[in-house]
């Protein structure tokens, strides 16, 4: 394949113009992201301390393997939310290495509230064991949860994709095969005893873990039995008596060792035979992008010389350039794995929503795996589009991505407007993996477009009414609006959504998607069906 010629010139005016705005963007996000992380009122510190209990993330750093890497999920999560209150929604995701052996990690952090489970907190642990349904992995749970945060009970309880999911998903990865076990550090309480129940193994830590489906208070308050916290969930009884635990540890460090020897007994699975060759580092420096991705979002910049430091050796072979260039498909390695490229250089046109259909369906024959790129302001409008078939032909892409069998990874690099997001594998899209830069945005339009949308629709309804928009009124609703869509589409607003699985640096998205795509390879690639397309 051969290399990309990039024309970026790092000594540019706009280059370094790029680089100031995006050192600025990743200085806040580094910094949300140390808060996220390790940011804790005292007294929650405190009260970790007094009860002898290691931090969620001293306990993640034991399991793993030394010196292996961690792909953390969406360590934003909610950080929009509940006044900031559920810093990374209350919980660690991510997968990991536990003695050669990828494994998701779900860890509850019970330096927020006990571990309770906030809406978001169940939102990303059920989409941390999608992760685990679809990429085949085996599962280990954290626990140290109060189990569902009460005074938000109607928003967590009940529906499809509330709490019960959680357990679903514990049982569909049980009924697939995939193993799950867990270490149960704290009290796990009603939501919370379930992930132990359901495991395949648990070990318990005397004293301070414990599995109930109601604690004393509620017992004594239900039934007026005085019991203690030992004789109703504790390692001993538990382990000796109910038989809902394993093993009894003494200490958080010997159940994390028990673990491990647990985990070293699962079999090793083979993975899907990937298309591989030795991995090459990029040739231009990942840290480039600084200088690329605009200062303004509204600023275009060539999808090339992203995909340039992203791919192994800068390597890429481009299909059909000559054809519907407002869209790059074609083909290079990430960490030696042979991937389609699907990355914005513009509009979508009816071309570019064909070329896109066709090589989507080159690579589920070949079963490579597929990257989009998504910079994406939307479908072209107008007439003369709409009489070539526009809405049909990126009806026909939108078919053929969905119906894709490959496992595919989307990176938000910039902006992802209206139905652009959907055709370019959008969340609704089942990405295997969905990543956003800082500086990205997500929304149905843009905010200016929104407001005139919006205020022209106001006039109409008035001169319906014999009345006229002021100056002022009109004024006020695009100054609403376009407030509203900056705070709203920004990645901060839709990654604390978990409108993704995360924020990454820029410089990060190859390893990010390395271990993204050797993940995926745990499960097998089907052979492609679609749905009917409109020809
Ligand atoms: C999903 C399903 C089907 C059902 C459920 O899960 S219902 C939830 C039932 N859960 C409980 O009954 C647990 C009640 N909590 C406790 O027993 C204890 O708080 C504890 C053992 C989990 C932790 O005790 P610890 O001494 O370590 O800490 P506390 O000072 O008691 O609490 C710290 C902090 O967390 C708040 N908290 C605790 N549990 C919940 C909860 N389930 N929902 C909301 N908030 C909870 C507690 O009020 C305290 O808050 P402040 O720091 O603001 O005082």
């Amino acid at each position: 394949m051969r290399r990309i010629q990039s024309r970026v010139n790092v000594n540019s005016p706009e280059y370094q113009e790029n680089l100031k705005a995006n050192e600025a963007r990743l200085g806040e996000f580094h910094r949300r992201q140390h808060a996220a992380r390790y940011e804790r009122p005292q007294r929650d510190l405190d009260r970790l301390e007094r009860q002898g209990k290691m931090l969620p993330r001293e306990r993640l750093e034991m399991l793993l393997d030394p010196g292996t890497p961690f792909l953390e999920l969406s360590t934003l999560a909610a950080g929009e939310h509940y006044d900031g209150d559920s810093p990374s929604a209350s919980c660690i995701t991510g997968i990991g290495i536990v003695c050669g052996r990828e494994v998701l990690i779900h860890a509850n952090d019970s330096t927020v509230k006990g571990g309770a489970w906030y809406p978001m907190t169940i939102k990303k642990i059920v989409r941390a064991m999608d992760i685990a349904i679809e990429n085949h992995l085996p599962v280990i749970h954290l626990c140290d949860s109060a189990g569902g945060f009460l005074p938000l009970q109607s928003e967590l309880f009940g529906d499809k994709y509330y709490a019960g999911r959680i357990f679903r998903n514990q049982a569909i990865l049980s009924k697939m095969g995939c193993k799950q076990l867990s270490l149960v550090f704290g009290h796990c309480t009603a939501g919370g005893a379930y992930v132990p129940a359901l495991s395949d193994y648990s070990v318990i830590v005397r004293g301070t873990g414990a599995v109930f489906l109601g604690g004393p208070p509620l017992v004594k308050a239900a039934t007026g039995e005085e019991v203690t916290v030992e004789e109703l969930g504790g390692a001993d009884m538990h382990t000796s008596v109910s038989g809902t635990c394993d093993y009894p540890a003494e200490t958080e460090e010997e159940a994390i060792a028990i673990g491990r020897e647990i985990v070293a007994q699962w079999s090793k699975k083979k993975k899907w035979d990937a298309q591989q060759q030795a991995p090459e580092a990029p040739y231009y420096d990942p840290k480039e992008l600084y200088g690329i991705i605009p200062a303004n979002i509204k600023t275009q910049f060539d999808m090339m010389e992203v995909i340039a430091r992203i791919v192994d050796g800068s390597r890429f072979h481009e299909y059909q350039p000559a054809y519907g260039k407002t869209l790059i498909c074609g083909f290079a390695h990430i960490w030696g794995y042979k991937v389609g490229i699907i990355g914005n250089n513009g509009i979508l046109f009816n071309d570019s929503s064909k070329k896109a259909a066709h090589f989507i369906q080159l690579c589920n024959q070949n079963k490579t795996p597929l990257v989009f790129l998504q910079n994406i302001t939307g479908y072209m409008v107008g007439r003369e589009y709409e009489r070539e078939g526009i809405t049909k032909d990126g009806a026909k892409m939108i078919m053929v991505q969905a119906g894709s069998e490959v496992p595919k990874f989307t990176i938000m690099t910039n902006g992802s407007y209206g139905a652009g997001n959907y055709g370019m594998c959008g969340r609704a899209f089942d990405s295997r993996f969905l990543f956003s830069w800082p500086n990205s945005e997500i929304s149905v339009m843009g905010g200016e477009q929104a407001a005139k949308t919006l205020a022209t629709i106001k006039t109409t309804q008035l001169e319906r009414e014999g009345k006229t928009l002021s100056e002022e009124e009109r004024a006020k609703i695009y100054s609403d609006v376009t407030d509203d869509y900056e705070h709203q589409s920004s990645a901060y607003y839709t990654s604390s959504l978990i409108w993704d699985d995360g924020i990454i640096d820029p410089a990060d998205t190859r390893n990010a998607l390395g271990m993204a795509i050797a993940t995926a390879m745990n499960a097998p690639i089907e052979d492609p069906r679609y749905g009917v397309l409109r020809v």
